[in-house]
């Protein structure tokens, strides 16, 4: 069937939407084109995704994940990070609530795509961690935007979202670009011998707040503030 592109404001249209089973439920995937954005491998802007549960329009305290595209553990289930679980835990705890949202963000190795990210796993195989290994490829230490998610949200209508992160600047980035943040919930991951490297950086040197690997290891998803 053809789904007619609709204009949502001058850098937004959704191009496609349908039904998806998966495990956790029926969620709604929408496609969205976000015209203004080009990534650093790619001349041209790929297409974000909500999944969407439930009727969230007008609703406030959302759970909403905005998750970043990881195709080393999402489709190949590498162990080097925690996304595919992450993204799995939201899923599911969407699922339980039957209200929620997934904002699936094409920006692959914090938005330096895939090929820099795989170069940088070369270097991080020698020992550099996560943003040692950027930086000696002359690359930020992250190169993500969220103004896609920002718009999806306006889109869908949401009032207030309950942001599923363990990063305080993505709470930062979505609140200066107008997103309501009513409260954020840990989307904790316990470490394996290939991601505790990765997740200890992302404490010490990104400022995540995840426990120490000392503390041992939390459970999955809870509230945080
Ligand atoms: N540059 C780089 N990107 C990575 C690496 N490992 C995973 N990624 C990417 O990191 C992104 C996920 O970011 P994270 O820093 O894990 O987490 P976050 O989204 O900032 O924070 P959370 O909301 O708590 O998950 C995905 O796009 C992954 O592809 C790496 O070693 N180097
Ligand atoms: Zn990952």
């Amino acid at each position: 069937m053809h789904v007619p592109t609709t204009a949502i404001r001058p850098q937004l249209d959704i191009r496609a939407q349908a039904p998806v089973p998966t495990k956790h439920g029926v969620f709604q995937m929408l496609v969205f084109h976000f015209g203004g954005t080009t990534s650093p491998d790619q001349g041209l802007s790929p297409d974000h995704v909500a999944l969407v549960m439930g009727d969230v329009r007008g609703r406030s305290d959302v759970t909403l994940r905005v998750h970043s595209e990881c195709l080393t553990s999402e489709v190949f289930g590498s162990l080097k990070c925690d996304c595919r679980e992450q993204l799995e835990a939201a899923q599911a705890e969407i699922g339980r609530r039957g209200l929620g949202v997934v904002l699936y963000l094409r920006q692959e190795g914090r938005g330096i795509g895939l090929a820099n990210k795989i170069r940088a796993y070369q270097l991080q195989a020698f020992g550099h961690d996560t943003v040692d290994a950027n930086r000696i490829l002359g690359l930020p230490d992250d190169a993500r935007g969220y103004e896609p998610a920002a718009a999806m949200i306006e889109h869908l209508g949401i009032e207030s979202i309950r942001l599923l992160t363990n990063n305080p600047d993505k709470v930062d980035a979505l609140r200066a670009l107008g997103v309501r943040i009513a409260s954020r919930s840990a989307a904790i991951v316990p470490a394996n011998p290939f991601s505790a490297p990765y997740l200890e950086a992302k404490r010490l040197r990104m400022g995540h707040v995840i426990p120490s690997l000392r503390d041992g290891e939390g459970a999955a998803v809870g509230d945080a503030e």
